[in-house]
């Protein structure tokens, strides 16, 4: 029997319902247990969304991040909605993934490895267990997959046959999703017809035009010159994964799934799964669960986590020191990242560690506007990622990624901008289900901004 990080307790068995004999936090209350198993069965007997493969290629593609050699990008909805599955906003947001992926590209002179938080990113903590609004307390909404945001005691009632539609939700996702990554729209040869309407005519959108036509002459020069754009896929579609915060335990656990090839456990709901701020305690349910799997799997970590929980978090999750296999992403608040990346760097260096080091700008940089709607302001964000390449600059380590809440529809939920959004403003199409998003301008201006970043960074 191996030893666990801490050298003396010895390492349980693992198995996909282990997690159940330990404490989890940020979990449904369902009233109806009964009902609770036959959708949890009903999980079990379907297939998995994504295949062992898949997930071997993020690892190596996640492998050369470690090394410097790629760079990782991923956003998404904060909350995917049962209520927007239709081809526009899974599309708008792949797309400006994919425009964001070439301006940093370009900048960066490397691959850039592109995962979204969607397909499945439908559970979410709270920092309240309760919502209060004119003297009613009832339980706060957590995601589509447990309850409707609607303030009602109905509405807020955990209901079971949402994780069944929130798989139906996420398979109908992601087809479309591979759909739109290998049949001709990531081809980039279709580099133009990327922008929104909306960002077309924006400082931003415009320099993503000069991009585009630069892409375009180049592609025309090497056809010119013999190079067979038709022999080259690389040119035609992306590789493109899923992701989403491990947080409802039933449902992982209900798509949990063996591979009889290579004798591992795979979870079956995204290619990469992440522990999340709220449930990241080395001893409870959450990491118990994600510890047996294949999958690649994030860690969030907020201007609290010390070196210690770091490294035996690393310990339990990657006791192999896997390449590829874990992605450390730092959410410190753009306040405090100065100040506390640093110190978790040096450690996980010293310990002989190289993960995928990510920058998440967003969840430490919430604050509630005057007009009462959670927001956040763009010049923060930025300033946070900068303190992120700063901080590995500093210490010698790879700054390998981002990671965004961010959708390619004309929102106004983050405050600044080239748009300049104010308090103000945020009231015209505040649309999102949990946490304040980037909007298609915001995020292909910030890609700029950070591509700036990455090449002086280069020099
Ligand atoms: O997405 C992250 C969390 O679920 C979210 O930030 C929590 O928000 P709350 O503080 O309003 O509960
Ligand atoms: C809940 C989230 O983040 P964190 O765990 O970092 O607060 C999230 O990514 O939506
Ligand atoms: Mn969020």
């Amino acid at each position: 029997m191996r030893k666990d990080s801490t050298g003396d307790a010895a390492v349980q068995a693992w198995s996909p319902a282990s997690w159940r004999a330990k404490p989890a936090l940020q979990m449904p209350a369902y009233p109806d247990a009964q009902a609770l198993a036959a959708a949890e069965a009903q999980l079990a007997s379907l297939p998995p969304l994504i295949f062992p493969g898949e997930v071997s290629q993020l690892r190596e593609r996640l492998a050369a991040v470690a090394r410097g050699e790629a760079f990782l990008l991923q956003g998404g909805d904060c909350a995917e909605s049962f209520d927007a599955l239709g081809q526009a906003s899974v599309e708008s947001t792949f797309r400006v993934i994919l425009q964001m992926a070439v301006v940093l590209t370009y900048a960066a002179s490397c691959p850039v490895v592109k995962v979204g938080r969607i397909a499945g990113q439908f559970a979410k903590p709270r920092s309240s267990d309760t919502e209060t609004v004119g003297g009613l307390s009832l339980p706060s909404y957590r995601g589509d997959i447990v309850n409707d945001s609607a303030f009602t005691p109905q509405a807020r009632q955990p209901d079971p046959s949402r994780l069944v539609t929130a798989y139906s939700h996420s398979a109908a996702t992601l087809n479309l999703l591979r759909a739109l990554a290998q049949g001709g729209f990531a081809d980039l040869h279709e580099v133009h017809r990327w922008t929104a309407d909306f960002v077309r005519n924006s400082p931003q959108g415009e320099r993503f035009e000069a991009l585009a036509d630069r892409i375009t002459q180049s592609l025309a020069f090497m056809q010119a010159c013999g190079f067979d754009a038709a022999r080259t896929p690389q040119l035609h579609a992306v590789e493109f994964y899923t992701s989403h915060e491990a947080l409802h335990l039933h449902y992982e656990e209900a798509l949990t799934r063996f591979n009889e090839r290579d004798g591992a456990w795979y979870g079956g709901s995204a290619h990469m799964l992440w522990l999340g701020e709220r449930t990241r305690q080395v001893t409870g349910a959450h990491v118990e669960y994600l510890r047996g799997l294949r999958n690649v799997i994030g860690i969030k970590l907020g201007p609290t986590a010390d070196a210690d929980d770091v490294l035996r978090l690393l310990d339990v999750l990657d006791p192999d020191h896997e390449p590829g296999r874990i992605v450390l992403i730092s959410r410190m608040g753009s306040d405090k990242v100065t100040e506390r990346l640093p110190p978790l760097l040096r450690a996980v260096h010293a310990a002989g560690r190289t993960p995928v080091w990510c920058c998440d700008p967003m969840h430490g940089n919430t604050v509630t506007a005057t007009s009462g709607y959670k927001t956040r302001d763009f010049a923060r964000i930025l300033h946070e990622v900068r303190g992120f390449f700063a901080a590995h600059a500093q210490e010698g380590t790879h700054p390998g990624g981002l990671h965004f809440e961010m959708t390619g529809e004309d929102v106004t939920e983050c405050r600044g901008g080239a748009q300049a959004l104010t308090d103000e403003g945020l009231a015209m199409r505040y649309q999102t289900a949990c946490d304040p998003r980037l909007n298609g301008s915001q995020s292909l201006e910030l890609a700029f901004l950070i591509a700036d970043v990455l090449k002086a960074a280069r020099r």
